[in-house]
């Protein structure tokens, strides 16, 4: 035989083992498929160091060469690596949330209004309720604005217990009222399970604040209603747990959600939080939901205001968040990040310029 015909015939051989190699890696996935799932009913994480470890050991004992064993244990390493990723894969699919399920945009509909459809929106309103006048004054400045959306806590969860607590259910129903008197829709924050049943009349959009992120009894009574739901990013959530939280409202029956990124906490004191900008673009890659930004919150400055809004609309943000009171001086809370009306027409004219799209329908 030449050494031609040799070459030929080795490569020939090596391309069936290669295409059993092949065999046996899909098979392998498969099985990693299989196992990731009984993993996922038995909540266990599906890296398993320990389980790693031993059939690294195994290829160590039964290696006969002629590669090196810890260039084999390398080459192994990446096929776990790939297996987990597959495992992963495998549960994003599962996810309601996820656009792996379901590839088209979900639109959030509130009373003549829609989230998600490529007009964004502005939320806009006073941190807290403080009085009937307070959120009347700011209700009528939004209409004339074009604002569709108002914003306004009556139950407020205050880092001290000593803060202003919020006027609770009678705030509730002033800002219904303010809001019912210039044709805007209301969003604001329920703190506990028991509160969500008498809150609806009140409200158009349910707020689920960045402290109650995680918590799951609320996220589940959210769920049963057919009001949509702002779910805010917790203070210290990664975005692996803001979307399975966002899956708990989903997976209780409430499919209109959206996602509110408001700045995560880190080392950097400049600002009040970090505005974790990427997450928009992210969560939009990852989830089908639309998500909106709050300026007020992850900046906390009020300079900081319009360039943190549209560098949010720049980077593909279904719309912004941000706090206005008709003197934010004596503002019960979060005096000094608050717009005024003068600060909002700016804050608004300058958005405008940029983002003609916002959907404002100016009076
Ligand atoms: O055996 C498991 O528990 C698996 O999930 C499978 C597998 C593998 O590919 O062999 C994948 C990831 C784990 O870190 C360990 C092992």
């Amino acid at each position: 035989m030449s050494p031609q015909d040799q070459l030929n015939r080795l490569r020939r051989e090596m391309d069936e083992l290669n295409h059993e190699m092949l065999d046996l890696l899909s098979r392998r996935g498969a099985l990693a498929v299989e196992i990731g799932k009984i993993k996922r009913l038995q909540g266990v994480e599906r890296y398993d160091p320990v389980r790693e470890r031993e059939m690294l050991d195994f290829i160590a004992a039964s290696n006969q060469g002629p590669f090196e064993t810890s260039r084999l244990q390398h080459i192994f390493k990446e096929v776990f690596k790939a297996s987990a990723e597959l495992q992963g894969e495998d549960r994003d699919k599962t996810l309601l949330v996820s656009r792996k399920r379901q590839p088209e945009d979900t639109l959030v509909h509130v009373k003549g209004v829609t989230i998600g459809n490529g007009r964004p929106q502005l939320i806009a309103g006073p941190c807290a309720v403080e009085s009937f006048e307070q959120v009347n004054a700011v209700a009528e400045k939004l209409a004339l604005s074009g604002v569709k959306v108002m914003r306004g806590g009556a139950y407020k969860p205050r880092t001290s217990p000593y803060d202003f607590q919020g006027l609770g259910f009678e705030g509730l129903k002033m800002l219904k009222a303010a809001a019912d008197r210039h044709d805007l829709r209301v969003i604001t924050e329920i703190m506990t399970p028991g509160a969500v049943e008498s809150a609806l009349p009140y409200v158009d959009i349910i707020q689920v604040g960045a402290r109650n992120m995680q918590n799951f009894d609320l996220l589940k009574e959210v769920g049963k209603t057919d009001k949509p739901v702002l779910l805010k990013r917790g203070l210290s959530a990664t975005i692996e747990e803001f979307i399975y939280a966002a899956e708990y409202i989903m997976a209780s029956g409430n499919s209109q959600v959206i996602l509110c990124e408001r700045g995560i906490r880190t080392y950097e004191r400049a600002t009040r939080n970090t505005l974790d900008i990427t997450a928009v673009p992210i969560l939009k890659q990852e989830t089908h939901l639309p998500v909106m930004v709050d300026v007020t919150h992850s900046t906390g400055r009020r300079d900081l205001l319009l360039p943190a809004a549209k560098a949010a609309l720049a980077i593909g943000a279904d719309g912004v968040m941000v706090e206005v009171h008709p003197n934010p001086a004596i503002a019960l809370s979060d005096a000094q990040q608050q717009l005024d009306f003068d600060q909002f027409d700016q804050f608004v004219e300058g958005l405008t310029v940029q983002f003609p799209q916002l959907d404002l329908v100016k009076k």
